[in-house]
């Protein structure tokens, strides 16, 4: 089994019970098995502002999926529940479910780069992260917690 980690993001359309929806149908992924998910946070939006702070969190599973089999399940989830790919570059989303790490391996095709590109400078991906894998080393050697040293919380926030 491949440990694996998924960012979650919404900011439209009841964004807590979006990520809820997702967590659930991450539990029944084929081919895998759901490990534990972060606390919810708020956060500010990344890009442009005139759009409603996001919720976000990280899931891990352990999966025999290849990286491509399981982005299609993500975006099949996405899909289900309302995300339209048109969605404008860096607008609001329904639902957005990151591949951010896929064991250690480093993936660079058409479709997929993993690690995710954002990771290493999002504070609404690291803080999540940490809060669920503190031990964690990112592919190319680097420590998680250095990451988290160099990005500053910048609002983000536990929601109840
Ligand atoms: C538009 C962009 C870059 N900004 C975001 N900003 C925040 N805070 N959270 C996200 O999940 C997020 N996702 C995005 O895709």
């Amino acid at each position: 089994m491949i440990r694996c980690f998924i960012g979650l993001g919404a900011n439209l359309d009841q964004p807590v019970q979006q990520l809820e929806q997702a967590l659930n149908a991450l539990r029944l992924l084929p081919a895998s098995r759901f490990v534990n998910c972060s606390a919810f946070y708020g956060s500010k939006p990344m890009g442009p502002q005139d759009q409603p702070d996001y919720v976000n969190a990280v899931a891990e599973l352990a999966t025999t999926l290849a990286p491509e089999a399981l982005l299609d399940e993500l975006q099949r989830i996405e899909q289900q529940q309302g995300r339209q790919r048109k969605d404008e570059r860096w607008g609001p989303r329904t639902l957005d479910l990151d591949l951010l790490l896929y064991g250690n391996q480093q993936i660079a095709t058409e479709r997929l780069t993993v690690p995710h590109y954002g990771l290493p400078e999002r504070e609404f991906v690291l803080y999540p992260l940490h809060d669920i894998a503190p031990e964690l080393q990112l592919p190319d050697g680097r420590m998680l917690r250095d990451l988290l040293t160099q990005v500053p919380r910048n609002g983000l926030h536990q929601l109840s």
